[in-house]
């Protein structure tokens, strides 16, 4: 580790003690000296303090790692585009920045730390400017979309169809996030479920939860003729280009949203794709229909409805999808030559890479994308 680095940590570790404070101090320093950017952030400011202080964990902790900060700064630096930051926002940032470390680390602050994370921060914004630019060049900073489609499934659950003004490029098994006119600045992610189409219409499958704010607009307060905008696809759980190899997909609850992109996609070149979809009673397989009608247009498609609070539906299987899948994978000739595809609440997603890596799947051949939850 670089001594600028172990500096940048040394500090660091002194918001880490605190990071409710910190980050309160953070934005209420930038505030006080730029008013004017409060406008860009949503009424509510928790879930933004919880993210800035996420991002600026990562950047530190990847320092001595060039190649993943990089990455991690672009994707920043383009994410912020559809929140209206500009080049000359950076600034205020950094000496709110530097005001906050300058309180909260003042045991440990030297003019070496004032000139490490000046640098450091410099840096960090130059390559988030510089991709956002090289963004901007190609892409819109979000695209406003008329909904043409909004099936309510149970109470709580909506299928949506989305028509982009301007065509979203994405890949299966990306998210966008999506902003409602209820409430602007707030930005919520939600997986694509379906595969390009010509019309370029999207599918998001949204179940409103109980302190949601977009996903309850989503689902109770939407309907065809309303617009939402969406910002860029984005997400790393995507087909490798070129593989042949046959999937393994499991979604849990809407977490079949991404997996039933990845299935029409692979299905429809030919691949040999599995596809196990969970939830805990009979209506949580609110999209069992349009699957039966997918599994019969494509030969090597199988589908499998696993329920977890109720028996076995027809075809399907009774129990948790960790503890059922050795059972699943006997019956799956080569399954150790799939890749693995997982997505649903949490703790499913991280008791099924276990359950898949005890049958001795290798974690490069395991994908996931655990998503911030749908608000
Ligand atoms: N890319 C991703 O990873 C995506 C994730 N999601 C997430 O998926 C979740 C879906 O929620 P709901 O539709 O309400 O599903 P849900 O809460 O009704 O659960 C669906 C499935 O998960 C299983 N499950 C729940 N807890 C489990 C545990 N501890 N161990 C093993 N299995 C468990 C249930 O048995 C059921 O099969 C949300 O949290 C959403 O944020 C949704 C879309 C995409």
């Amino acid at each position: 580790m670089s001594p600028e680095t172990r500096t940048l940590k040394e500090c660091f570790a002194r918001l880490d003690a605190d990071p409710a404070g910190a980050t309160g101090y953070f934005y209420g320093r930038l505030f006080a000296r730029e008013p004017r950017l409060r406008a860009l952030f949503p009424p509510a400011m928790g879930p933004q303090h919880d993210r800035f202080f996420q991002a600026l964990t990562r950047i530190v902790w990847s320092q001595d790692n060039p190649a993943e900060l990089a990455s991690h700064l672009g994707r920043l630096g383009r994410d912020h585009r559809r929140y209206g930051v500009l080049r000359e926002h950076y600034p205020a940032v950094e000496t709110a920045l530097l005001a906050t470390l300058r309180t909260f680390a003042a045991d440990v602050w030297t003019p070496e730390a004032e000139a490490a994370w000046t640098a450091a921060y410099r840096s960090a914004a130059a390559t988030m400017i510089a991709a956002a630019e090289r963004d901007a060049a190609a892409h819109p900073p979000w695209w406003v979309a008329g909904i043409t489609g909004h099936d309510r499934r149970a109470h709580d659950l909506a299928v949506l169809t989305l028509r982009p003004e301007r065509a979203l490029p994405f890949l299966p098994g990306q998210y966008v996030s999506v902003q409602t006119a209820r409430w602007p600045r707030v930005w919520r992610p939600y997986s694509i479920a379906n595969a390009p189409r010509p019309d370029g219409t999207l599918r998001l499958h949204v179940r409103a939860r109980p302190a949601g704010w977009v996903s309850g607009a989503l689902v109770r307060h939407c309907a065809p003729g309303d617009t939402v905008l969406l910002g860029p696809a984005t997400g790393t759980m995507t087909l490798a280009p070129g593989s042949t190899r046959g999937l393994l997909l499991i979604g849990g609850g809407t977490g079949l949203a991404p997996m039933k992109a990845l299935a029409e996609h692979a299905a429809a070149s030919g691949r040999d794709v599995r596809l196990l979809v969970g939830a805990r009673t009979e209506d949580g397989l609110y999209d069992l229909p349009a699957l039966r009608r997918l599994e019969s247009a494509c030969a090597r498609l199988r589908v499998t409805p696993v329920l977890s609070g109720a028996p076995a539906p027809p075809g399907g299987l009774h129990g948790r999808i960790p503890d059922i899948l050795p059972g699943y994978l006997d019956g799956v000739p080569d399954w150790q030559d799939h890749d693995a595809y997982v997505a649903g609440p949490v703790p499913l997603v991280r008791r099924t890479v276990t359950a898949l890596q005890r049958q001795g799947l290798s974690l490069t051949r395991i994908h996931h994308d655990l998503l911030a939850a749908e608000n």
